[in-house]
């Protein structure tokens, strides 16, 4: 169990990855100066060192917050993935230590979209083979398969906010839109959904992949679903890199069997600008290839840093939650006048009436309180008088299954 009631200043920020400036910025103006900004995801022992002093830690993609991590990181209170996806941290271990994981879930959204229609124009038009020919100093003239992308289908596998909103703007450019997802979704336009992915890849001149990575989705864009694909069609890929298997799709180029390709994720990626990055797609000139950066346009970061690290400060501010990806969520009001204590507990029978219990035994008056829970924790938040707060927090220190206690003044 850890109590932590700590002045601003003691709040140790660990900012990895690069988050934009809008990040500092906005938890400088908020009060919190302890802040250390590193460029990189950091080695596994370095990451451990790191993290054992954060109360706050910033990541993107790149950075595994694994079991073993957070059993390093002893005074972690939160974790802002700044980013959408947040497959990267084990919620679940999160979880278990009372620390809520946020993220940024429409900040980078349009700026994905964007890219994969760009490189679907490309690719139909064999720019991507014409440009390294011209680079090369060869002249590559010919119409042969190239392509409008006026009247092509574009098949979406996994349409949430990113392919629904890909779906818009393809119709726009005057492209017919099918969709396979695992849940039943509202068309947006003329869209379709189509019933299963071998239907899609039947009809798709281009195949873009929108899902999160999960059990479901790891390496589900195997040597069976590229030998479906239409000869002329291409393949894009800029949700996860262990949704498609490389080794398949290298074969597949290799054998020309599909137009081209548009690959933006990677199963291992590089941990920073300065490390080499080693893929078997490297030697194609049909495969368009990016370095992950899908939601990398300076409107979605600063969004996205301005987004998440608010999302912190609520938190630690307020004890707010609100939008946490594996937490209960509750929307506080300011509280003024009174302490406000925030306490995480396991959820099993009896821990809130024991607490109320202690409450009422050592007469502290209940001035609000706040509970939600999920299946494993509650996350009750509870406003006395000034005078009774530590007090209470002794008193809490004892009840069984707490996780988590702190005192906000
Ligand atoms: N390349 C980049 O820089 C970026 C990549 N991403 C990736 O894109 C993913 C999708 O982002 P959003 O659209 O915001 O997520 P979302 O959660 O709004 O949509 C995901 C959709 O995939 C569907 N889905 C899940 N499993 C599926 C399966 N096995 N087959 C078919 N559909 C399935 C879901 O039902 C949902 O409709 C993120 O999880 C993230 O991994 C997101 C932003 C930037
Ligand atoms: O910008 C990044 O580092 C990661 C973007 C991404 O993949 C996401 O938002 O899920």
């Amino acid at each position: 169990m850890s109590t932590t009631s700590l002045d601003k200043s003691k709040i140790r920020i660990l900012l990895l990855e690069g988050v934009h400036q809008s990040a500092v910025d906005n938890f400088e103006r908020a009060g919190y100066s302890n802040i250390e900004y590193i460029k990189t995801a950091l080695p596994d022992d370095q990451l451990k060192e790191k993290i054992a002093d954060a109360h706050f830690v910033g990541i993107r993609s790149r950075t595994q917050l694994t079991e073993d991590v957070f059993a390093a990181a002893n005074k972690l209170m939160a974790v802002g993935c700044f980013c959408i996806g947040t497959n990267q941290v084990d919620l679940t271990a999160a979880l278990s230590r009372g620390i809520p994981v946020f993220n940024a879930p429409f900040s980078n959204t349009r700026s994905v979209a964007e890219l994969v229609l760009a490189e679907a124009i490309l690719l139909l038009r064999g720019i991507p083979e014409k440009n390294a020919v011209c680079h090369r100093g060869g002249w590559q003239k010919t119409a042969a398969n190239s392509f409008e992308i006026r009247g092509k289908t574009l098949g979406i596998i996994g349409y949430g906010n990113i392919g629904s909103q890909l779906s818009v703007i393809a119709e726009n450019l005057g492209m017919k839109v099918i969709f396979q997802d695992t849940v039943t979704k509202l068309p947006l336009g003329n869209a379709s959904q189509v019933n299963s992915l071998d239907e899609l890849l039947e009809q798709a001149d281009i195949v873009s992949l929108h899902v999160p990575e999960t059990p479901s989705t790891k390496y589900m864009f195997g040597k069976d679903q590229l030998a479906k694909m239409k000869p002329t069609s291409i393949l894009i890929n800029a949700s996860r890199g262990t949704v498609v298997d490389i080794e398949a799709l290298a074969q597949t180029l290799s054998e020309k069997k599909i137009l081209g390709a548009a690959i933006d994720v990677f199963p291992v990626e590089p941990r920073g600008n300065d490390e080499e990055f080693v893929s078997p797609l490297r030697e194609f000139d049909n495969v368009i290839l990016t370095p992950h950066i899908g939601g990398s346009t300076l409107e979605a970061q600063v969004n996205i840093g301005g987004e998440v690290s608010e999302k912190f400060i609520k938190y630690s501010d307020n004890g707010s939650t609100i939008s946490a990806v594996n937490f209960p969520e509750v929307a506080l009001p300011v509280h003024d006048n009174v302490h406000r204590i925030l306490h995480i507990h396991q959820n099993v029978p009896g821990v809130l009436s024991n607490i109320n219990n202690l409450f009422s035994a050592n007469n502290i008056n209940i001035c609000g309180q706040y509970l939600q829970t999920n299946n494993k924790i509650g996350y009750v938040v509870i406003d006395i008088d000034k005078a009774h707060s530590e007090l209470a927090l002794e008193k809490l220190r004892e009840v069984e299954g707490t996780i988590r206690c702190r005192v906000l003044y």
